[in-house]
């Protein structure tokens, strides 16, 4: 994918020959194939094949975890522990007897400050407040705020607002990837109001974060499922160790909370730790998964999986599948396999394809989403790993090109560190603010 290229800042701000940067609206439309069929979703436009004969005898299940008693619910969060502390010892009986010493004429009393004050009990640590999700979300982002907010202030530190002050905030917010036609609307708007004047790295936070939350809004939707469907299908991909697993986990934790009923396919066949992993999600959440051994077809095994969730009657099935590069033809056709076998169980399967973004990976990300949106007709995104990276402003510049869904982020690793998407408390959290 061509890289987003700067114009010049002077061009930009006051019109010029140099082309405008991009504008939202005058993006390219998606290609028809991600946009999803009525029916189904755009896969690759190819008509379903009536005959397909990877899934007609299904094979039989090797491995399937038994359906687990409903989740129990959450244990009470630990008592904190009572820490004995040990006693003085009692003076020893036996002690060797030492002359006592010829006395000494008393000591003046110490002036009142000194003189040793019996310790206060110190009361036990008080457990931990229970974060906010805003205050997870803002901590979970603060390398990113961080990076953006220092450059705020050292580049608006005693100095106006002027083209280079201008030029050089447009470089910190592209440096954090929220990409240039972001950037250029923030520097844009700062511009027409207060050129010239002395300016607060406070208002240029505000700014920051009303234009980010513009930028979001649009694609802050909920991942609806639906009632009816039984089950809905939610077919999870993206590139390996981007967080497809663990959001699995996550989510099934959410709808089993939520009282839905819940399978999972553990079809990510190629590598026996995300099968064991899956297994363990579908352990600690209550919900059965469907799996198979190492090199097992993982079309067939999402045939399986969904006639069976069929049967019983299931509200959701999340299907996994195996990490691909996104420049791995062999790998994309596999997935294309995927969906087409299913589409023989329910021809409107798979009702979500959840594309699994790890924020780490910055510009790169931009590519996974034009790949797996072509391939494997994406529905909604789901972003990981906000904590482990001062990029978070990736989300931004996807939103922007793409105008895909953003259904939920993760901030952590454990399962109540990934919520829904909201663009008001992104923004803010990405710019610092409260
Ligand atoms: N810090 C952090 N780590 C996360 C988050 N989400 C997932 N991880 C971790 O990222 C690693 C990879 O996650 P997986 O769920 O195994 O990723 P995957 O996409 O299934 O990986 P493959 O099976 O290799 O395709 C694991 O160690 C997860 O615990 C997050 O939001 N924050």
């Amino acid at each position: 994918m061509a890289e987003e290229k700067k114009p010049g800042f002077f061009s930009r701000l006051f019109g010029g020959k140099t082309a405008p940067a991009p504008d939202a609206a005058a993006e390219p439309a998606l290609p028809a194939s991600i946009a999803p069929v009525p029916g189904g979703f755009g896969i690759d436009g190819a008509p379903v094949r009536p005959a397909e004969p990877e899934p007609a005898e299904p094979e039989p299940v090797e491995a399937r975890t038994a359906e687990p008693a409903p989740a129990a619910p959450e244990p009470a969060e630990a008592a904190p522990a009572i820490v004995a502390t040990p006693r003085e010892p009692e003076a020893r009986a036996a002690e060797p007897v030492v002359p006592a010493p010829a006395p000494t004429p008393p000591l003046p009393p110490a002036p009142l400050a000194a003189r040793a004050v019996e310790p206060a009990p110190v009361p036990p640590p008080a457990p931990a407040p229970k974060q906010s999700w805003f205050q997870k979300l803002k901590a979970g982002l603060s390398r990113s705020s961080g990076a953006i907010g220092t450059g705020i202030v050292a580049i608006f530190t005693k100095r106006k607002l002027d083209d280079e002050t201008l030029e050089e905030l447009e470089d910190v917010l592209i440096q954090a990837d929220l990409g240039v036609a972001t950037a250029t609307a923030i520097t844009k708007r700062l511009a027409a109001g207060r050129y010239g004047k002395d300016v607060t790295d406070a208002e240029v936070k505000g700014v920051l974060a009303e234009e980010v939350e513009k930028v979001l809004a649009p694609v802050a939707a909920p991942l609806v499922l639906d009632g009816a469907l039984k089950p809905h299908v939610i077919l999870v991909v993206g590139v390996n160790g981007s967080g497809k697993t663990t959001t699995i986990g996550k989510l099934a934790a959410k709808y089993r909370a939520e009282g839905r009923s819940v399978m999972l396919a553990a079809g990510d066949t190629f590598r026996a730790a995300a099968i064991d992993q899956l297994k363990v999600w579908g352990e600690r959440t209550g919900v059965p998964v469907l799996a198979r051994p190492v090199g097992s077809d993982a079309a067939g095994l999402a045939f399986d999986a969904l006639t069976e969730a069929r049967a019983e009657g299931r509200d959701v099935l999340m299907i996994d599948t195996a990490g691909r590069l996104q420049n791995k033809a062999e790998l994309m056709a596999e997935l294309e396999k995927v969906v087409r076998v299913i589409r023989k169980v329910d021809p409107t399967a798979p009702h979500s394809v959840l594309l699994v973004l790890d924020a780490t990976t910055g510009q790169n990300a931009l590519n996974q989403v034009d790949v797996f949106g072509k391939t494997a007709g994406v529905t909604g995104l789901v972003m990981t790993k906000l904590d482990g990276t001062a990029r978070g402003g990736i989300l931004v510049a996807i939103a922007q090109k793409f105008g895909l869904p953003v259904h939920f982020v993760g901030v952590g690793e454990s399962v109540d560190d990934l919520e829904p998407f909201a663009a008001r408390d992104f923004a803010r959290a990405i710019a610092g603010l409260e």
